[in-house]
Parts: C-alpha cells; structure tokens; sequence
C-alpha cells in the first residue's frame, strides 16, 4: 500500500465508520473508473456524472479506531517520567510511574499521579492489597508535608567534595521563584536513582526518608521500586522520584533499563566494607551510559555510619515523627574504631572528588543525615532545575507577551514593561 497513512473514510457515508477490533488493511481491487464492460456498452450514469467515482474506500493503512481495546496505555518515552496517553487502565506494578498533569497547571504541583507498589523479593508474587488499589487508580498527590518545605539552600557535609558550596541559592533562582518565573518546574517530577553494591543499605536510606522506617532484615530489592517524595523549595512546588534499584548481579540487567533520564544519581556504599567503595566506580560508569555525564548531579553516600561511630548521639535524627527514639531498643555493635572510620572516610573523600560528586556519610538505622542529604539533593536538582528553565526561556521572560505582526524587530515585549526589582 502507497500513502501516508490516513483515517478510512468510506465515500457518499455519512458518517465515518468506526472500525472496531481489524488489524488487516481493506484490500482493494478494482474500481468503476476500471471497470469496463467486456462488450464495451457505453455507461450512461457515469457518461452523466463526468468523471466515474472509485466505488470504494480511499484508503491505504489507515489509523485504527480502537473501542475498548484490552491493550495496555501507550506510553510515551521522555527523560522524563512516562506519560500515559489516553488510558484508564490500571497500571502494571512493574511499569514505570506515569504522572498526568493537572487540567490546570497553575495548580502548581497537582500533577497525578498512580503510584506504584514497593517490589521487595517477598512481595513480589503476592502484592500488597494497598499495591494493588494504587495501581488501579490514579492518584492525587497529597500536599507538601510541612517537613518538606525549604526555605534555605541546605548547606554540604563536607567542604572538599560538594558540589558547591554556596550558602544560598543562585540569586537568579531565587529571583525567578519570587516573580513565579521558574516555568514548568513546578510540573515536573525529577528522576533520582540510587545504585550501589548489595546490601549497602540503598533500600533502608529510601525508607528511612520517605517512611520514616528501619528494618533491620535483609530483603534483596528485585530490579527496582521507586517512591516519590514532594518538597516546597522557595514557595515551588518540587517532587521527587527516588528510584531504588537492585545491587544483586542477577537483577542489575533489569535495573538497569531504568537508569534512564535521571537527574541525580546516588551511589551508595557501606563505610564499613571497603570492597563496596571501590565498586562504585564500576556502578557510576554503568549509570552514566544511560544518561548525559554533563547535567546529571552525583551523589557519594557512605551509608551504616552508626557502626563505625563510637557514641550514638541522641538527637533530633534518633527521633522519629512519633516521638519515638529509634536508638532506644538497638543494640549498636561497632565494627570500626573511629581511626578506621577516618581512613576509610579518607578514602571515599577521595573517590568523591574524582567522580565530581558530593559526599555524605548516614545512617538509616539512627536517621543521621538522612534528611539534611535528601534535601540538599532537591534543593540542588530543583536549582538546576530553574537554571535550565531560565536557559531555555533565554531573553524572553515567561508570561510576556509576544507581538505578532509586529514591525518592531524585537519580538519579546514585556506587557508591564516592569523592570524586576531582585534581579542582578
Ligand atoms: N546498622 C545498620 N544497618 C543497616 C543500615 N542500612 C541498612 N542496614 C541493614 O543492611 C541490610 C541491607 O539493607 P538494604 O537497604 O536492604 O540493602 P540494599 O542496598 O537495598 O540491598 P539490595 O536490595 O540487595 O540492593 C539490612 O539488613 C539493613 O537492616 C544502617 O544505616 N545501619
């Protein structure tokens, strides 16, 4: 069949016709201009007409209408997460998150979303019954947690491996948030992911933040799990999607088809296994064939930190939202002393500063620096986030107004004219 393809339109029918459930094309033989009768008796209704009309459907492969299809959404691929295009279809626990936007994106940050379940190896044949009402709805986003709003730039662990060390965000960034000019940041949801060697604790730093949990069993991660986290940085709203991927070697192929489109990538590492440290190399190499090394964020994150420090301070981090000491029923067994723990710390320093990412040390188990890292995550992916933006918009200024059919060679006119007052 030759032609673009085009919807089946069956002549002198009122209305299109709907195909429901063919995949084959119509095929086509023949029509009345061909048709010539074998004795060669002249045609006196076509002679009137003019010109004989083909008796049939213009028609080539055409677009299917397709009328309560059983098939699965389609989704469209983006660095972004993927966007499920026309379905109400219950998403596969397994696929990607897929937010849809607000019908009204000055709704800043409603944008919905279905949530997907968490995979764990003992929850993968049964999922849980909340797993599966999440995946058959699409859910709306609660509102920013309290916790959750920045006002301030959080500030590094540590001075030789950060990514910067500014005490405040880019003024350019905090201008464009106060004149709402940060676009569709507010939209959007960025791509985090966490890699690292087996058993390093990936899963319990994720949930340590977002739940607010600890469990001190190990249950390997089957190739990923995600949650999604919303924050308030400078009044705008900013979302999260953290990405726990497998660090088993029989998952890390699945794992690894979803390196894809990150922001951040997190690599995470036991402070107390050097063997884990030198790995990261090798996880920071495979993230970085899925994703452009120059706009992605690094993060080095030596994790299991209470057991390698000698007192366990108790504090707001041992704290949990319930009021409850995490530190109260653990018992801390220390497999470092704190001349190890320096060496060691040395050295990740080190690989830090090669790799070009920012150092942390946690621990999920006391909560120590979960929070104050994941907020300097959003906070630096949310500033590079605007900066892109502003990028973007160039010299034209989101919400002006552009002149069409203007003589004036300067297309981009400002409607108020109003010079911004923070802006340097
Ligand atoms: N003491 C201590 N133990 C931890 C900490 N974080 C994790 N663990 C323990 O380490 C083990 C592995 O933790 P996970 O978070 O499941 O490890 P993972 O990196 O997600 O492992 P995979 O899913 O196989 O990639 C569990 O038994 C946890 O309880 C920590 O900060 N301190």
């Amino acid at each position: 069949m030759v032609g673009p393809p085009q919807p089946r339109v069956v002549v002198g029918s009122p209305r299109p016709r709907v195909i429901v459930g063919t995949i084959r094309p119509r095929v086509i033989v023949g029509s009345a201009r061909t048709r010539v009768p074998p004795d060669g008796t002249p045609r006196p209704h076509l002679e009137a007409e003019g010109s004989p009309r083909p008796r049939v459907v213009l028609g080539t492969p055409r677009a299917r209408v397709i009328v309560g299809s059983p098939r699965p959404p389609v989704i469209v691929s983006s660095p972004w997460p993927a966007v499920v295009v026309g379905s109400r279809r219950p998403r596969a626990p397994w696929a990607p998150v897929a937010p849809s936007y607000s019908q009204d994106p000055s709704v800043a940050g409603d944008c919905r979303v279905s949530t997907g379940p968490g995979r764990r190896a003992h929850q993968a044949s049964a999922p849980s019954q909340g797993a599966r009402k999440d995946a058959g709805k699409m859910n709306i986003l609660a509102p920013v947690r309290r916790d959750r709003v920045l006002t301030k730039l959080p500030q590094c662990l540590r001075k030789e491996a950060a990514l910067h060390v500014h005490k405040d965000f880019q003024p350019r960034v905090t201008c464009a948030c106060q004149e709402h000019r940060t676009g569709t940041v507010g939209f959007k949801i960025s791509k985090v992911i966490v890699v690292g060697d087996l058993s390093v604790g990936k899963t319990c730093l994720i949930n340590r933040f977002c739940k607010d949990t600890f469990d001190k069993n190990y249950k390997a991660t089957i190739g990923v799990d995600f949650e999604m986290e919303r924050f308030e940085v400078l009044g705008v709203p900013f979302s999260l999607q953290l990405w726990d991927t497998a660090g088993q070697e029989r998952f890390k192929c699945i794992a690894s088809t979803y390196y894809r489109g990150a922001q951040a990538i997190i690599i995470v590492f036991n402070l107390n296994d050097v063997a884990s440290l030198e790995h990261t190399k090798q996880w920071l190499a495979d993230a970085l064939k899925e994703n452009d090394p120059s706009s992605v964020l690094l993060f080095l994150v030596g994790s299991k930190k209470d057991l390698s420090v000698s007192v366990p301070v108790v504090g707001e981090d041992f704290t949990s939202r319930q009021g409850k000491p995490h530190a109260q029923h653990l018992t801390l067994t220390f497999l470092q002393t704190p001349a190890q723990y320096i060496l060691m710390e040395k050295d990740a320093l080190k690989v830090a500063q090669e790799m070009k990412a920012e150092y942390w040390a946690v621990s999920s188990l006391t909560g120590e620096n979960v929070r104050e890292f994941f907020f300097r995550v959003a906070a630096l992916t949310f500033e590079v986030n605007v900066l892109a933006e502003l990028e973007k918009s160039g010299s034209r200024r989101i919400g002006d107004v552009v002149r069409i059919n203007s003589d004036d060679s300067n297309l981009y006119l400002t409607a108020s004219k109003k010079k911004p007052t923070c802006c340097p």
